[in-house]
């Protein structure tokens, strides 16, 4: 975290300031999508990779129009970093992306400035999850973000409901985490419950606490491109941040996206057009029809 972002989170805490403290939660996000691709990547390529990361900055994948709510310090460039790509040129051979090792970098990177925040504000960033029924994988999912956040000296909250629960009960839970200043990012689990309207609850999240980036104002942002949401979807940004560390040339280039899912296929699209001017050919998924190039 620079000089300047570490005077501004010691400052009272205005509207913008908790943007910022938030940013944090959806990169560590990120960092934990990066990591378990990665781990998914190794087991079915049993492989480590051997090229070097070339550059690692969100704000630079992001370009002027998306700057990085967190205004932090380009990561050491003296540091050796490991390998992070095997594959020996990005012509017609796939590639494998150490995402593992980038996402070690992100969180030790994440680690440092939630350290340094606390000494000079005083408080660490806080993260509350909304968690509504019993699946597995849902479940699996919030303890490697509590997790994540704990690796890094993240506060961690949980709202924790059975699936049975009204919709009001949920938006409560939901309130509470707005109201809360200890409370910098709010995650609402998807998916919800069948019997909830997840657009209501998404839209109930303060603007500036919607690390996810689902919030409708946030989405509508990203897909308007001249105007700036404040957060990003973790996955999609994730997987440009994995292309972009990685040394792929995204500029300009045609590029089909398998699924159009709002967690991932519609943001890395939109993402990619925005920030790369990338052509993207309809995104394909399980009703698409004939040829793509
Ligand atoms: N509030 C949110 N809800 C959901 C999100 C989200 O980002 N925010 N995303 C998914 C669930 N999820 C994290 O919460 C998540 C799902 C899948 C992966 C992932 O890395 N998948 C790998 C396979 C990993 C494996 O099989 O071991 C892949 O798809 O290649 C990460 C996070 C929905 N809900």
């Amino acid at each position: 975290m620079g000089g300047a972002a570490v005077a501004v989170l010691a400052a009272a805490a205005t509207r913008h300031n908790r943007a910022r403290l938030a940013s944090l939660f959806y990169r560590v996000a990120r960092g934990l999508h990066e990591a378990s691709v990665a781990a998914a990547e190794e087991e079915k390529v049993g492989t480590r990779s051997r090229r070097r990361r070339r550059r690692s900055s969100s704000s630079l994948l992001l370009g002027p129009d998306f700057p990085d709510t967190w205004d932090h310090p380009p990561r050491a460039a003296s540091r050796t970093l490991p390998p992070r790509v095997a594959g020996a040129d990005y012509g017609c051979t796939a590639t494998i992306i150490d995402g593992k090792s980038i996402a070690e970098d992100i969180r030790l990177h994440i680690a440092e400035e939630v350290c340094q925040m606390k000494s000079a504000a005083g408080h660490v960033p806080g993260l509350a999850v909304v968690l509504v029924g019993d699946r597995r994988d849902s479940e699996s999912y919030v303890r490697y973000k509590t997790k994540g956040c704990e690796e890094v000296g993240i506060k961690s909250l949980l709202a924790k409901l059975p699936g049975n629960c009204t919709e009001d009960e949920v938006m409560d839970s939901v309130s509470r985490f707005n109201e809360d200043p200890s409370v910098h990012g709010i995650l609402v689990q998807l998916p919800l419950p069948q019997h909830m309207d997840e657009e209501r609850i998404l839209s109930a999240i303060s603007l500036e606490k919607d690390v996810d980036g689902f919030h409708p104002l946030n989405v509508g942002n990203l897909a308007l491109r001249s105007r700036k949401p404040l957060f990003l979807p973790c996955a999609a940004k994730a997987c440009m941040e994995l292309l972009l560390q990685s040394g792929i040339e995204l500029m300009g280039k045609h590029v089909t996206v398998i699924g159009r899912s709002k967690v991932v296929g519609l943001p890395v699209s939109l993402l990619l057009q925005a920030s790369c001017h990338c052509q993207c050919y309809p995104c394909l998924h399980n009703k698409s029809r004939g040829h793509y190039p």
